[in-house]
């Protein structure tokens, strides 16, 4: 039996599903059962019993077979069902437009489609975001919706007028999830209005729209970038919702990152303010990796593979040379997994270097040290250095710079590898007498801006469809990705809650640490703790400067010394 909360007396904002009056009417909720109509002044009374979704001011009540769900419209709706299994469902078009129709799904009479056992993924199907439990907790924990084609869906095809963007940085495989967006819709629901927003977030205010059919989009996979353009700031929400509304856009497939998911929030959330009949799905880009709970991003692999290419070189010039050293730098603004799986994939480097390993140079555990051992024992080496590392170690040594912004609002990193290239070039002659020969190879650009892989052609198919299925079906303010290999539909706001980061602490640290046998720099909170007694004790005695040589690690840095 169904089951809900009587919330108290207050306003109902919109339409009610049952009752006939025109949608805003308000209402006043008077008992559990019953609602006063204050709208129109008919007097009308509105029962609650018959209704299965209802709306208090921010908050939505649905009545479902197996409890209710309470949706806030701000913030992701969650059902707990049982052992402690907690469902964050995406919100959906009826939250606020109850009295939607509702249609067939055309997928039934694809012939591509007919030999598909199950042609719709069922209603109830969640996935476990966490599957290695302990048999006592079994089925508790997060669980997202399934993505994939619904039975019942709430666009016609004539009806749909969807549109794509892509923004932020490029990464490969853009081109391939534009692709199969438009050629999903075209050919697995016969939609027929499909638009490119030109340049990112501004292009929906800035520029015109292009035409996008599968003729058009058939052979952009094979190029790298993205055919509809790109861009960093412009995000401006009261205009992109105005020009959705004024061209009668109800589909918008955003493709971007966490800076790219936290607008198409923005415009979710104005897009029901509005009231309006209009979808946002998000599908995460990022050549970092970094949006938390999905398993991987598309380009990831495609951007490791181009990184071997980099490093082959750097370690082909290495061993060439007497003291040769090859370094490399690689993308990685705040988390450092292009380094880390290139690293774990070649074999061929001695020391990767991340954003969240805080490294220094001098000292028994230094990477001076490190360095001069490895050149002493195999005569050359290879070191990988995420663009994020040793942010503050540069800064410290440079002197106080200002923090510079990009158009999007996020830092302007210093360039690590050119600093470290100094550093070592420096450093040898003068410490132990013997130059070294490195050679500095900074591929950043190049493995993003290639076409994507195989691998991710295919991941890339999938998003897409998962992206368009989850449009169809009324869903909204959802990201896509697959969540332990099952594609799910996330709520924006819970994607971008917290970026991912490598975990230092775990197995795949480790055996990076195992392979190349680097410092781990663990001991960097000691030293660090030295540096400043060191400073303390330099300040009392008399007011020189710090010996410039313990400048590798600061006071100011963002690690706590206990923590
Ligand atoms: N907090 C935010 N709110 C609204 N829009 C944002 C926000 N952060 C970034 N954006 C917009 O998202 C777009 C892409 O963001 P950016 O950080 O450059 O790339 P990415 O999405 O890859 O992280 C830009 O147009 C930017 O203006
Ligand atoms: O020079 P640009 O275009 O700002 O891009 C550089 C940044 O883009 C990235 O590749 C990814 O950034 P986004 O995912 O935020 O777009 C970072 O690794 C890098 O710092
Ligand atoms: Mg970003």
């Amino acid at each position: 039996m169904a089951t809900y909360q009587f919330l108290g007396t207050v306003a109902l904002g919109s339409h009610v599903h049952g009752h006939g009056h025109a949608q805003n009417s308000v209402f006043l909720a008077s008992s559990p059962l019953r609602a006063d109509c204050l709208g129109c002044g008919c007097g009308g009374r509105l029962s609650l019993k018959d209704a299965t979704k209802f709306r208090f001011g921010n908050r939505v009540i649905e009545k479902r077979d197996r409890g209710m769900v309470v949706a806030d419209l701000q913030n992701p709706k969650t059902v707990k069902g049982g052992c402690g299994s907690v469902f964050e469902d995406v919100p959906h078009l009826t939250d606020w437009l109850p009295d939607l129709p509702i249609f067939g799904n055309p997928l039934k009479f694809n012939p591509a489609y007919s030999a598909v056992k199950q042609y719709f993924v069922d209603d109830d199907d969640v996935v476990a975001k966490d599957i290695v439990v302990t048999m006592e907790n079994a089925g508790a924990g997060l669980h997202f919706r399934r993505a994939g084609p619904r039975d019942k869906i709430y666009f016609r095809s004539e009806e749909v007028k969807a549109c794509i963007v892509t923004c932020g940085g490029l990464c490969p495989g853009l081109n391939t999830v534009i692709r199969e967006i438009v050629s999903g819709l075209w050919y697995q629901y016969g939609v027929r209005e499909i638009y490119g927003i030109d340049g990112g977030y501004r292009g929906f205010y800035a520029r015109n729209t292009i035409a996008l059919n599968p003729k058009v989009v058939s052979d952009i996979h094979k190029k790298g970038g993205t055919i509809l353009g790109t861009s960093r700031g412009g995000h401006d929400t009261m205009r992109i919702v105005d020009s959705i509304e004024n061209r009668g856009i109800n589909q918008v497939y955003i493709i971007g990152g966490d800076g790219t998911h936290k607008g198409a929030k923005a415009i979710h959330e104005e897009i029901i303010k509005r009231g309006l009949k209009v979808v946002v799905a998000g599908i995460p880009k990022t050549i970092d990796n970094d949006i938390d709970i999905i398993d991987k991003s598309f380009g990831f692999d495609t951007a490791v593979e181009e990184a071997q290419r980099a490093i082959n070189a750097a370690h082909v010039e290495a061993e060439s040379t007497h003291n040769g050293v090859g370094v490399v730098k690689l993308m990685g603004r705040y988390s450092g997994y292009i380094a880390m799986y290139a690293t774990l994939a070649s074999r061929d480097v001695d020391c990767c270097l991340i954003p969240e390993v805080p490294f220094f140079l001098e000292g028994e555990d230094g990477l001076y040290e490190f360095v001069y051992r490895r050149l002493r024992d195999n005569g050359h080496m290879v070191l990988v250095v995420a663009e994020g590392s040793g942010q503050e170690l540069i800064a410290e040594s440079l002197g106080p710079l200002d923090k510079l912004s990009d158009a999007s609002g996020n830092r302007l990193l210093l360039d690590v590898g050119l600093w470290l290239c100094q550093k070592l070039k420096e450093h040898f002659p003068k410490v132990y007498n013997d130059p070294i020969t490195l050679k500095y190879i900074d591929p950043t650009y190049m493995i993003r801006a290639v076409p994507s892989i195989a691998s991710d052609n295919v991941y890339c198919t999938l998003l897409a469809h998962s992206a368009i299925h989850g449009a169809m079906a009324g869903f909204c303010g959802f990201t896509v990705g697959p969540v332990n290999n099952r594609h799910c539909y996330i709520p924006i706001s819970r994607a971008v809650e917290k970026q991912r980061h490598v975990n230092t602490s775990d197995r795949m640290w480790a055996r990076l640490l195992s392979s190349t046998h680097q410092p781990n720099f663990l001991r960097y909170k000691t030293v660090l703790k030295e540096k400043r007694d060191h400073q303390l004790k330099n300040a009392k005695v008399d007011d020189v400067k710090l010996d410039q040589n313990l400048s590798g690690l600061t006071a100011s840095h963002s690690l706590p010394i206990d923590s």
